[in-house]
């Protein structure tokens, strides 16, 4: 018998309601849209068309594998982070949306300048680095990770929002990966900030679908800062700043390390939540 989209949609969004997952409807909507090709508008406009069997195929073990545990945006493989699609791979971080704060204070610290400067430590999908660009058409980049494979998203993140003529990708553990000597307005980085040992106590969907690597801080989840507040300054202008996201109970301890290393003016801000999310120090 035939299945109408829309009946095929709200089967899975029952299926995924069923299995306890929060927000199914939105999820359901969201891998429908992927398997058959359409985009909301089209999805709510044609609900009474007749279901193609190769997609209620697709669809269908999409659901199941969502139904398991799988973050919709590992089934798609992209995210949408501050209004760009970025492709994804299991290397990357799924990026996310408190994230958008850092490139909030990147668009206000440098869209004044001539021709700023900025440097993404630990760049994922390139989402911070490739927004900050998109949004700013003078400034120029420098985007790093330790990992290649996430290196080689950024890369392709970059080309399909038509930035990749203004950054540079480089491999390497933190400031190693630079490759001449730097000065930058700006230094950007979320890195990884969990304490290893509560890494197996993480929500599943975090803890099986993203790279340890993207995760694991150390053993008292401060590692990363560390060294980032350390060797900043050596790689900033004078006035120059170093900003930082940071977990919501860290947010004391990183501004330590930050004036520790003479960072002044070191600010603590909050995400919509009303969460410690950034720390951020002006290099004197
Ligand atoms: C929390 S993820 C953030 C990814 C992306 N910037 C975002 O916000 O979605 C941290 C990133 O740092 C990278 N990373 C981890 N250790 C690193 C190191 N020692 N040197 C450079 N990058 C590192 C990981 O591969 C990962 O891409």
């Amino acid at each position: 018998m035939a299945v109408t989209l829309g009946a095929m949609w709200r089967a899975g969004r029952d299926r995924l309601a069923a299995a306890g997952i929060e927000g199914a409807s939105r999820d359901a909507r969201l891998l429908a849209e992927f398997a058959i090709g359409f985009d909301a508008l089209q999805l709510s406009t044609r609900e009474r068309e007749e279901a193609p069997e190769q997609a209620t195929i697709l669809y269908n073990s999409l659901i199941e594998k969502r139904a398991s545990g799988m973050p919709v945006a590992r089934l798609t493989n992209e995210q949408w982070f501050y209004g760009l699609a970025f492709q994804l791979s299991p290397a990357t971080l799924v990026p996310r949306p408190e994230t958008e704060a850092l490139v909030d204070l990147a668009l206000a610290m440098l869209g004044a300048q001539e021709a700023p400067r900025f440097l993404d430590l630990g760049t994922g999908s390139g989402c911070i680095g490739v927004s900050i660009a998109a949004n700013l058409p003078r400034v120029t980049g420098v985007a790093t990770d330790l990992s290649v494979e996430a290196l080689r998203v950024a890369a392709d993140n970059a080309r399909r929002h038509g930035v990749a003529d203004r950054l540079k990708f480089l491999e390497g553990e933190w400031f190693r990966a630079l490759d001449e000597l730097h000065s930058f307005d700006l230094i950007v980085s979320n890195p990884p900030y969990i304490q290893s040992d509560v890494i197996t106590g993480l929500a599943r969907e975090v803890r099986e679908h993203d790279p340890l690597l993207a995760l694991d801080g150390g053993t008292d989840g401060l590692d990363a800062y560390r060294q980032l507040a350390a060797e900043a300054g050596r790689y900033l202008r004078p006035r120059g700043k170093l900003a930082v996201e940071i977990g919501f109970d860290q947010g004391e301890a990183v501004s330590a390390l930050f004036e520790e290393a003479g960072f002044a003016d070191v600010i603590i801000e909050k995400d919509l939540a009303g969460l410690d999310r950034i720390v951020s120090g002006k290099h004197l």
